[in-house]
């Protein structure tokens, strides 16, 4: 049987909710990943460090006994975000990264910054400590279109904050676009980007054309076919700029199926499977292991993960459904089939 083994991965984007829903998405993420990336966008937002260290201690619950699963905390930047809670955060060994959202970019974004300038003391304590900057990159003007909002993004607001802050290490979250590739590529190794495996598989034609599908409707949306290219490339370039982050985003069937739906896609429940298909689609299997596992702790600084997971080609079903909490949640790919298997005794 067709199989690989690669060094165990991370995923240094995701959403793991808080209360119930932590029992399903944490057990998800720790099937497959040592260690990730866990966004601070609860309600009410995670802006110190007091409050990662709750958040952490609550995810930790959910684990099971025997996993080995290490979630990496966020703070989310506000307007009263001090260059003190900086200092807090990186004497800490548990703050990994502070997340930039616009004011109303995305879902849980209405404490975001209202406008970025502000934040420059405390992006400038942030190069001083090393302190990574991740960024939902997408304006939020009225007037700009939804698909321009990241690439009006990097020029008007993130080329200045790398240009002034020129040691600042700066992940451009879950990009969507050539523009992003071009931008990221052409920059120091102070900026890398996180690539879903939902925009590596799709385009805006799969979410819209034969029926609206609310399921493939996240934040940054789709984008056409070209940028989805692009998106391919960069992953499978084996350049260590681009790394794995799922910005798996769960949200309940009700929330999504409706007449103004939530934006996020589940992928957690398959999410290193889903890659490993990607990635050999485009005959890339061999740049898998460094994009998921290596490029990341690379550019945060942390070590690399020294078991492994072995991959099988074996195709197998994604539930229809699968428990929120008391809710219903709708993971990417209900009902269809996979083509790579994680092996259980790993
Ligand atoms: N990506 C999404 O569509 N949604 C994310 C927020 C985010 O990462 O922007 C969520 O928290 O639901
Ligand atoms: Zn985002
Ligand atoms: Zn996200």
């Amino acid at each position: 049987m067709h199989s690989i083994t690669i060094t165990r991965p991370d995923d240094w984007h995701i959403h793991l909710r808080s209360g119930a829903a932590l029992q399903h998405t944490v057990k998800d993420v720790a099937r497959q990943f040592a260690r990730a990336i866990v966004m601070p966008n609860l309600v009410p937002p995670v802006t110190n460090v007091e409050q990662a260290k709750s958040y952490r201690d609550c995810i930790l619950r959910y684990k099971a006994d025997n996993a080995e699963f290490e979630p990496l905390m966020t703070l989310y930047l506000t307007d009263n975000t001090s260059v003190e809670d900086i200092e807090e955060a990186a004497q800490s060994d548990f703050v990994k990264a502070c997340k930039l959202y616009p004011a109303g970019a995305t879902t849980n974004s209405d404490s975001g910054l209202t406008d970025i300038e502000k934040a420059y003391p405390v992006f400038e304590k942030m190069a001083e400590l090393g302190m990574p900057l991740l960024v939902h990159g997408e304006v939020t003007s009225p007037e700009i279109d939804v698909f321009d909002r990241e690439k009006v993004f990097i020029e008007t607001k993130l080329r200045p904050i790398i240009e002034q802050f020129p040691n600042l290490k700066v992940v451009l979250e879950h990009i969507t676009t050539k523009d992003a590739v071009e931008f990221v590529a052409s920059q120091g190794p102070n900026v890398a980007a996180t690539i879903t495996v939902h925009h590596l598989m799709l385009n805006r034609n799969d979410m819209l054309v034969g029926g609206i599908r609310p399921h493939l409707y996240c934040l940054p949306i789709l984008k056409r076919q070209e940028h989805q290219a692009a998106l391919i490339a960069a992953a499978t370039s084996g350049s260590p700029k681009f790394f794995l982050g799922t910005d798996s985003a769960p949200h309940t069937k009700e929330k999504k199926e409706t007449a103004c739906g939530c934006a996020g896609v589940y992928t957690a429940y398959s999410a290193i499977e889903l890659y490993a298909e990607v990635f050999e689609t485009h005959n890339a299997l061999d740049k898998l292991e460094a994009f998921a596992s290596f490029y990341g702790p690379d550019f945060y600084g942390l070590p690399r993960n020294t078991d492994t997971i072995t991959l099988v080609k074996e195709s197998w079903k994604v539930p229809k459904k699968l428990c929120l909490g008391n809710d219903t949640l709708v993971p990417f790919r209900a009902g269809e089939t996979i083509e790579w298997k994680i092996r259980d005794n790993d």
